[in-house]
């Protein structure tokens, strides 16, 4: 039976200036279940850090409520908050001289006071937190030298040391290289699997978030929010609320978004893989139609067309250009 550590119920939320109030989000109902990632997707501006401000309690709702284990999140006081409660947020600014092991350490600052005095129980939490992240070789390097990734790694240990049931991290692989991305995603929905926790990951990246997620929370304007599995969302088509217009389409045998005229239009034959990538190249080099059919075979790659082979996508393009 799975567990929701937060629950949303009609929550109405926004911002208010003097007697004004303007609502970004109304009518929202959510879970979020323990030992799942769920990962919050929708178009800029359609309010997803006003949600996870709720969720962190400090954006009191308009009209609903927020319930953290069964208890609404404001009669929680700010420290109570800070042992359920871990966020990572995009922190352009830490003390460059700071060492990881000591940003890490400062996670244990709810359970050990400003003193920040750390027993052996605390020295432990804070080693384990290093090597589930991979980073223990780091410990002792300065912030300001080393990588985007590698700073993110240690945020993401410190969340883990400050040992929240509930994890919160607003866009964690922005400016992340495509392999740190896949290795942070990863490496969150291991911890929400083998640690019980509650991970809500906010994030643009559908692609690595379709690869890593247990579950997704679409936000769009004007609709309701839609929970489910990923692969639920993409087979019932509920995915293109992602996408603004017709523009753009989930293409579902691919698993990435495409333009709506990047449909197959060559005629070109052979495995189906092959085939989308010759047929992409083509189309980028304003092949429009041709007189005959392409066959591609593979093991080694060949493209045969009106008698001729070529070995390269680049050798038929020149030839026919
Ligand atoms: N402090 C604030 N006061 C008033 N309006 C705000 C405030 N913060 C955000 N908004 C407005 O709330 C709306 C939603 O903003 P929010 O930052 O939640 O969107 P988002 O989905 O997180 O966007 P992005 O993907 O660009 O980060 C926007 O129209 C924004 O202008």
């Amino acid at each position: 039976m799975r567990k929701a550590s937060i629950i949303g119920r009609n929550l109405s939320l926004g911002y208010s200036k003097g007697n004004m109030k303007k609502e970004i989000l109304n009518g929202l109902e959510f879970e979020l279940f323990s030992g799942e990632m769920t990962c919050l997707l929708g178009p800029n501006g359609v309010g997803k850090s006003t949600l996870v401000k709720a969720v962190l309690g400090q954006l009191k709702p308009f009209r609903g409520e927020v319930l953290l284990h069964k208890k609404t999140i404001s009669e929680y006081s700010n420290e109570e908050l800070a042992k359920e409660l871990s966020v990572v947020l995009t922190e352009p600014f830490l003390p460059g001289n700071m060492t990881v092991v000591q940003l890490v350490a400062m996670g244990r600052i709810p359970h050990t006071g400003w003193t920040g005095k750390l027993e052996e129980k605390d020295k432990e939490v804070v080693r384990n937190a290093l090597l589930a992240t991979k980073i223990e070789y780091l410990r002792d390097e300065r912030l300001s030298e080393i990588s985007d990734g590698q700073r993110q790694k240690a945020l993401i240990a410190r969340a883990l040391a400050q040992d929240g049931k509930v994890m919160v991290l607003d866009e964690p692989t922005a400016h992340l290289d495509l392999v740190n991305r896949y290795e942070i995603m990863h490496l969150l929905r291991e911890i929400a699997k083998t640690q019980g926790k509650s991970i809500l990951v906010v994030t643009h990246d559908l692609e690595i978030a379709l690869e890593t997620a247990d579950r997704f929370w679409l936000l769009n304007c004007g609709t309701p929010l839609i929970s489910g599995l990923p692969e639920d969302l993409v087979i019932s088509g509920q995915i293109n609320q992602l996408l603004p217009g017709k523009k753009f389409h989930f293409s579902v045998e691919k698993g990435r978004i495409e333009l709506e005229n990047q449909k197959r239009k060559l005629d070109i034959s052979g495995p189906e893989d092959l085939v989308s990538w010759v047929s992409k190249a083509l189309e980028k080099a304003g092949f429009k139609e041709l007189d005959e059919v392409i066959e591609v075979s593979e093991n080694p790659f060949s493209l045969s067309y009106k008698g001729l082979v070529y070995s390269r996508i680049e050798e038929f393009i020149e030839a026919k250009l």
